[in-house]
């Protein structure tokens, strides 16, 4: 496929784009109305129409009321829609409008009747028109919040979220290719303002894209920086898979019960044998028990690395006995260190309120 930013998809592009969901039941388009979902339903209903068998294709377009246009910028989609022979819905957002973090209370109520729009239409997957340039944004919002590894990752070309799966074909696209196609084809597309409103944070960071990349920091520089590093954070993972079972292990030659969370309702490690873990990897393995045992999870990475700090303080003390060494609460989980063990489990509600 012609890399040139302002290239036209061709069909045999998108034949390659979509390639890995052909076989798959039914999918769910979500359409917003502006120009990379616009462009999403297009390619898609064209790609669909040059298969013998493949999905079943439903666009549906989520009314968020809150702005006027947004009624008609749905009926502008199922106009489209229509033309292209593919079904249509409109959901609305209902729920109350939060005074501060509206863009975030909305995006989870977007996914969610996405999800649910989704399962009620017997689809197995939701197609978002993600661009290699909202994947750029997300890359340098986390950079500016001191993610980790995971975080910097961004978005994935696939997910589970919410019970359907998450698919992203346009991640290594430039959303300059697919306005290139629309107007190819000579198709319009709504143009939301709030995607210029300073007073929101993604805007503001957008605006800071040009000059970033007039130093090299271009789009496609920043989306290679998050498939690199999910690449390492898979890694990681795996990592800490065989770390798991290797204590797991440890615990079960040591003969002590209870190394089987799911059984036990707690985890525990031997300190000695954590410690000798790598630290990225004993991150994450605090992470995932907290996560497992904490009703108020996931806990935030900055949080876990003082967890980890304090959990080697604590051991390198001299205090002798079975008492604690140490006892914290953290995202409803409670972590002690006692008698050269970890213990993870959750918080009884008294110890979780002053987490
Ligand atoms: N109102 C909507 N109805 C249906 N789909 C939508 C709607 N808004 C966004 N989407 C889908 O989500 C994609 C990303 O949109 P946008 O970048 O505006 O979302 P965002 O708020 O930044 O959320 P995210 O965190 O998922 O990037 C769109 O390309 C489209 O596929």
């Amino acid at each position: 496929m012609p890399d040139d930013d302002h290239s036209v998809i061709s069909a045999r592009d998108a034949k390659r784009l979509f390639a890995d969901w052909k076989d798959v039941p039914a999918i769910v388009l979500a359409v917003s109305g502006g120009p990379d979902s616009i462009a999403l339903m297009w390619l898609a209903a064209r790609w669909r129409r040059n298969l013998a068998r493949g999905p079943r294709l439903i666009a549906v377009t989520v009314d968020h009321g809150l702005r006027a246009e947004a009624a008609r910028e749905a009926r502008d989609v199922k106009r489209l829609a229509r033309a292209l022979d593919l079904p249509h819905r409109t959901v609305r957002w209902n729920g109350a409008k939060p005074k501060t973090g509206l863009p975030a209370a909305a995006r989870a109520a977007r996914y969610q009747l996405l999800a649910q729009a989704a399962r009620t239409s017997g689809a197995t997957h939701i197609l978002t028109a993600h661009t290699r340039d909202d994947q750029a944004e997300t890359l340098l919002m986390r950079m500016l919040r001191g993610s980790g590894i995971a975080g910097l990752a961004a978005m994935a070309r696939q997910s589970e979220r919410d019970g359907v799966l998450l698919a992203r074909p346009f991640l290594h696209i430039s959303k300059s290719q697919l306005v290139a196609t629309l107007n190819r084809a000579k198709i319009g597309f709504a143009d939301d303002p709030t995607n210029r409103d300073m007073n929101f944070t993604r805007p503001r960071l957008r605006a800071l894209l040009p000059a970033l990349a007039a130093e090299g920091g271009d789009a496609r520089n920043l989306a290679r920086l998050a498939s690199r590093l999910a690449r390492a954070n898979a890694a990681v993972e795996v990592l800490a898979d065989g770390a798991e079972r290797y204590l797991a292990l440890r615990e079960r030659e040591a003969s002590r019960p209870g190394f089987d969370a799911g059984i036990a309702g707690f985890k525990v490690f031997d300190f000695e044998a954590f410690a000798a873990v790598p630290e990225e990897v004993r991150v994450r393995l605090l992470q995932r028990a907290i996560d497992r045992f904490g009703p108020e999870g996931p806990a935030e990475l900055g949080k876990v690395e003082a967890l980890l700090s304090a959990l080697d303080r604590a051991s390198a003390t001299t205090t002798g006995g079975k008492r604690p060494k140490l006892k914290q609460t953290l995202a409803g989980a409670l972590i002690s260190l006692v008698d050269g063990r970890i213990r993870i489990e959750q918080a009884p509600p008294r110890r979780r309120r002053g987490d």
